[in-house]
Formats: C-alpha cells, structure tokens, sequence
C-alpha cells in the first residue's frame, strides 16, 4: 500500500527545502504526501529575505482538515518557526497519535538564517517525546544536547557527535538520526542512536563533493518517514533513503538552480529509469497499433484475391494454391503458438496460447481432409512458397528469441487481420455475393466469420495490449515492430496468389522482420 505522509512544515518558495522538498522526496519514494503549512518563507538557493507564520489558529484547522478525513501513516515535522505553532503541533499530535513522526528539528538553514525563534528551543524539547526518531545535524544535535544554559557546543568530531546524540536519546526517549553533513572531512556519516535498546548503527559514506546541499535535512527526513511506513523497520528505512538522497546529490548541480547552494534532484534516479514516460493503457495500444496498419489492411482490401474471394470470381487453382500455403503455414503457426504457452508469464496466458495451438493444428488437418484432399489436384500439394517462407520465419525468429511479449505480438495480426475480413465480408462490406449461400467458396468464408474465432482474436488482443501497456517503452517498441512486420506478411500471404497474373503491391515485396 501507498504510504500516506503528511509533512507539517514551512514554504520554500525556491523549491529545494521546506514542504516543497518533503512533497518531491515523498514522492520519489513512493509515498503519497501532503502538507500542512506552518510558515512562509522569502528565501531562495542564497538565504531567506522574510518569515511570516499565519496564526497558530489556521494551522491547528489544517491538520483537523486532513485528520478528520485522511489516515495518516506518517508524519514529518520540519520548521515549526516559534513556540506557538510546536504546542499547536504537539497538541494535535497528542490527539491523533500517528503511528510513525520523524522531527526535523529545523532552527537554522544551510545559509545561517534563524528558522526557529530563540526563545522555541524549550518547547521543541517537550516535542521531543512525541517523535519516534529525531534527525538533528551537528547544530542542532549542540542545542538539544545542551542544557539551555551556556551556548551550545557543537561537536567537531564523529565521537562527539554520537556522544551527544546518546545523550539526547537517553534524556528524551527518542532515537536520534546524527547527521554529519556539516562534519569537516571527506566522510559524510550518519548514525542511528537509541539509548533505549543502547544501540547504535553506523551509515558510512564518503562526503559528494558538490554545493547542491539546500534541503537535504528536509528530504532526508521525509523519505525516512515514507519508508519507515512501508518497511517498519528504522535501519532498512535508513539505508534506502540515504541511498536514494546520495543519488538525488550527485545531480543536484546539473539541475543549475541558483547561485548558491543549490537543491538536490529528487527525481534524478526515477527521470533516469524511465519515470517521465507515461504509459498508454491497453485500449489506447489497441487504437494505436489497429490504425497504425491502417495503410496496409486497405492495401488488403483492394488485392485482386481479396475481390475475388469475395464475389466468387476468383478461380479454382489460385484458391487451392492459396489454401496449400494456409495448410503450410497453420502448421508451423501452431508450433510457435505452443512456444508463446510455454514462454506465458501466467497460468492463463498458458492456457490460451496452447488452445490456440491446437486450434491452428486442428485447422491444418481439416483442410487437409476437405479443401485439399486427393482429388485437388497439383496446386494443392505445392512446397511452402518464397512469402510463406518468409512469414513463418519471422514468427519462428520472435519464438528463437524467447521474448514472449514480443512473440505474441507477432502472432496477433494473423488473429486479428482475418477477424476483421471475416467479419467484414459476412457484412456484405464486399457485396452481397459473398452471402450468397450459392457462393463457390461459401464453407471456406463461413469459417471465417466463425464466432469462436472472434472470442479467441478478443482474448489475443487483450494478453498483447496489456503486456504492451505494462511494458517498458523500448519494449513496446520492439512488441510494435514485430506486430506490423506480420501485418506486412499478412498483406504479401494475400496478395501471393494472385502475384503472377497481377503486379505485387509495392509494400509487400517490402517485408522485412
Ligand atoms: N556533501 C554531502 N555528501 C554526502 N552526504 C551529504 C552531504 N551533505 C549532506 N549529506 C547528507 O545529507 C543528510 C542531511 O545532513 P546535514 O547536512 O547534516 O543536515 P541538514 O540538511 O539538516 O543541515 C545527511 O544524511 C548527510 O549525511
Ligand atoms: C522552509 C524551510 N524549511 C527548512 C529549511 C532548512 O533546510 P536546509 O537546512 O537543508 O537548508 C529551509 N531552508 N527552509
């Protein structure tokens, strides 16, 4: 499930930090985020002009608003800017207990200026409590650590800072998250203390060299809360948000926002694997591939065999050399057929694919006993013909190659090319010759129109457009472009017959795989 995350934090109208940052981070780790605004800031990559905090008032009906209504599966607190709005806070924190809070206990930014009033330091402590982790850097590790007496001092040293934060731990009941992003040095170590269970756990990581660090408190925290609520467990959660925020780091500067310290790319790892692309759904595939060979079942339309089936002029050799072709080709369509069930992600796909295969077979054979029997003649005994050849050859290449997404798609025109002609010619779409019971071909066109046929080209359909809507892009591409290459055979398989007396159309001697 979608872990749904509220961030209560302050505006950075510059995008990098505050609930902007939290809304972006949440959402690159799969959270479903919302925000509650506890102050607006003035303030881009080189510092804040201005704060203004609306009346405590407004923010306490916010978070009623989205508690009233929405479960709550994470909280982050980030800048809570004065006394006021952390009793707000915690008042309603008391009232609704979220099953998971991380405080980010925001009191200077990454450009020096005050985000919490002085005179709000004790009040964030009584906050402390409320939360299940706290996620200080150095700065404000001295201030929690510190008794609120002399000025705070901040730890110059790993081991000082872990000191400290055992020491905030102990005294609050919270597990604290030491970060040492503001460390001196090449290493950048975070550190997981909870003096509850008196354990620590060190994340190691060497220091990105870069100026892109606006909002990595901010971000942090958020994918800590959004990951907490999936996994349940705080070191897991840990480890995959530092991985996540050390990718989005290392493109911060490439993003060119700002002159100072920029912000990280949140979404660098989702944009780089794909995530900007969207997906059509299967009916929308279904349009686009069906009118995309629109071009080439016109050209079907108007092939002499075509007109010819279908007003019964056509004559007895080219018809039975057609059907010897079908024979052939069936043949070897039904063992790709059984590789596409073999190959199926699904019991279901499976099932349909070697029903399939048997139905194929089962057509072979009965043109044999039928159509193509002793009395035929040669036509119907010829060998495979150049373009038969051809056609099986691709659909034997998609089988070889084992992608069976891309092999069903190969397999799809001849379902749909030949419901579709049936359909039509039972319409009297190509005359009323063609429903003429007298017809010299009518047995062959009723199987045609076969109702079964047309449940099965339905169910063809929806496995390919559905694999190809939940494909990659590439790989629907590579679905598509072995999709038209069978239509383009299914135009040369039409036009064959005829290929002698008539010119070949110009796309059908154009086939490639
Ligand atoms: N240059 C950097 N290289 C790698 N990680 C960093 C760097 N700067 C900050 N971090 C990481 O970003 C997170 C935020 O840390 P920090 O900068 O200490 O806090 P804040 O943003 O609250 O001041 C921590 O996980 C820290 O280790
Ligand atoms: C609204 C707001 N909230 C928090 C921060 C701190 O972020 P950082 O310390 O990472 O610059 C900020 N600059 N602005």
């Amino acid at each position: 499930m979608t872990a749904r995350v509220l961030s209560i934090a302050g505006s950075d109208p510059s995008g990098g930090a505050g609930i902007q940052a939290d809304l972006k981070s949440i959402s690159a780790v799969g959270g479903y985020g919302m925000a509650a605004i506890t102050a607006l800031t003035a303030q881009n990559t080189r510092g804040v002009r201005a704060v203004h905090v609306p009346p405590a008032g407004f923010l306490a009906a916010q978070l009623d608003a989205i508690s009233d209504d929405i479960t709550i599966d994470a909280v982050k607190l980030g800048m809570l800017a004065n006394a006021e709005v952390i009793r707000t806070v915690a008042d309603w924190l008391a009232r609704t207990r979220p099953p998971i809070v991380v405080l980010d206990p925001v009191m200077v930014a990454t450009s020096g200026d005050r985000l919490l009033d002085a005179d709000a330091e004790s009040a964030m402590r009584e906050l402390l409590p409320l939360a299940d982790l706290v996620t200080p850097n150095l700065g404000e590790l001295a201030v929690l650590a510190g008794s609120g007496g002399g000025p705070p001092v901040v730890a110059t040293t790993w081991a000082e800072a872990i000191a400290q934060a055992e020491s905030v731990s102990a005294r609050y009941g919270v597990r604290v998250l030491a970060k040492g992003g503001h460390l001196a040095g090449d290493a950048a170590p975070d550190a997981l203390v909870d003096a509850a269970t008196a354990t620590i756990v060190d994340f190691g990581g060497e220091r990105i060299a870069t100026t892109a660090t606006h909002g990595t408190g901010c971000s942090l925290s958020s994918a800590i809360a959004t990951l907490a609520a999936e996994h349940g467990d705080w070191p897991a959660a840990i480890t995959e948000a530092r991985r996540w925020l050390r990718e989005s780091l290392r493109h911060g500067e490439a993003l060119g926002v700002g002159g100072g310290h920029g912000p990280v790319n949140h979404f660098a790892g989702l944009w780089a694997r794909g995530g900007t692309r969207t997906a059509p759904t299967p009916a929308e595939v279904e349009a686009e591939w069906w009118a995309g060979i629109a071009d080439l079942r016109h050209e079907i339309d108007g092939l002499p065999f075509i007109r010819g089936l279908a007003d019964g002029s056509l004559e007895r050799e080219p018809f039975l050399g057609y059907l010897a072709q079908d024979a052939h080709y069936l043949r070897d369509y039904a063992r790709v057929l059984a590789e596409a069930s073999r190959l199926a992600p699904d019991a279901a796909g499976q099932a349909f694919w070697a029903n399939s295969a048997h139905g194929s077979i089962i057509g072979e054979l009965e043109l044999h006993t039928g159509w193509l029997g002793p009395e035929a003649g040669t036509a119907a005994s010829a060998p495979p013909d150049a373009t038969t050849t051809a056609y099986l050859d691709h659909l034997l290449a998609s089988a070889q190659r084992g992608d069976h997404a891309v092999l069903i798609a190969a397999l799809l025109p001849c379902f749909w090319i030949y419901t579709d002609l049936g359909e039509r010619l039972a319409a009297g779409e190509f005359g009323e010759a063609a429903l003429d019971p007298a017809h010299p071909y009518a047995s062959w066109l009723a199987t045609y129109a076969d109702p079964g046929f047309t449940v099965a080209t339905r169910e063809a359909i929806g496995f390919v457009t559905r694999a190809a809507a939940g494909a990659t892009p590439e790989h629907r591409e590579r679905m598509h472009r072995a999709f038209v290459a069978s239509a383009r055979h299914e135009l040369a398989f039409f036009a064959a017959p005829l290929a002698a007396a008539s010119a070949t159309p110009a796309s059908a001697g154009a086939v490639t795989a």
